[in-house]
């Protein structure tokens, strides 16, 4: 029963432009808690620059977001995100570890002030996502593979309630990407999840709604 199911992220009229260039047209979408969408388009179909608004990094040109919480207007929720791998300056001096401990709310700088609890979920996090042994290294001597499930630890280590994922599988090898996929759909379970693919293949499996976009939105499933 659709009228029932609990929304959680509304995007209302949304237009964007950069210059005069329209990226994103009259866009409307409402996603729902127990959704698992997945966003699929052409290259420079404006994927991204959607995310970027939902998740307050970009103004759209027109229109709003609007985020619920039990039927109820809030102001904030808590998202994981993981960006597309190339936006991220390796260069920067920060370990494996920190990276993932920086996912956590309010991060904190001297990372000994860490609760012992939030210092267990780093912990399980590196281990879920095979980086124990890396845990030291400063991310710019990791493989594209390696920092990418370094940020994906990142964007799960605080337990997010939406987990928003830009082409997470764009530098993993395929039996990292069988075993993401199926970390996915446990998260999903309890988040609600945003993935943005070029490719529509296994993903499509566990996602429960489909949506293209190139400029305008459509729902394909
Ligand atoms: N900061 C910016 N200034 C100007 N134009 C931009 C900017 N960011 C993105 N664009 C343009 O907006 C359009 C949409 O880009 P966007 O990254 O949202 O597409 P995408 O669907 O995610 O593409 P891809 O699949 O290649 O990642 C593109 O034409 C891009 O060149």
């Amino acid at each position: 029963m659709p009228l029932l199911r609990n929304k959680i992220i509304e995007v209302a009229d949304v237009s964007l432009r950069y210059e005069r260039l329209p990226v994103l047209t009259d866009i409307d979408l409402t996603v729902f808690k127990d959704d698992f969408l997945v966003i699929t388009g052409p290259n420079g179909g404006g994927k991204t620059s959607l995310l970027r608004i939902i998740l307050g990094l970009q103004l759209p040109s027109r229109g709003a977001v609007h985020f619920y919480r039990e039927g109820q207007l809030a102001h904030n929720l808590n998202i994981g995100y993981l960006p597309q791998k190339n936006v991220i300056d390796s260069r920067f001096p920060i370990t494996v570890s920190e990276v993932v401990f920086s996912g956590l709310s309010g991060s904190k700088k001297i990372f000994s002030r860490f609760t012992e609890k939030e210092q267990e979920q780093v912990e399980k996090m590196l281990l879920l996502m095979g980086l124990a042994e890396l845990r030291d290294r400063p991310i710019g001597q990791l493989s594209g593979g390696q920092l990418q499930r370094t940020l994906l630890g990142r964007a799960l280590v605080s337990d997010p309630e939406i987990l928003i994922l830009d082409e997470p599988s764009s530098y993993v090898d395929k039996a990292f990407e069988t075993r993401m996929y199926d970390l996915l759909g446990e998260v999903a379970k309890k988040a609600t999840i945003l993935l943005v693919s070029h490719e529509l293949s296994r993903v499509t499996e566990i996602a429960n709604r489909v949506v293209r976009i190139n400029k305008t939105l459509e729902e394909i499933r």
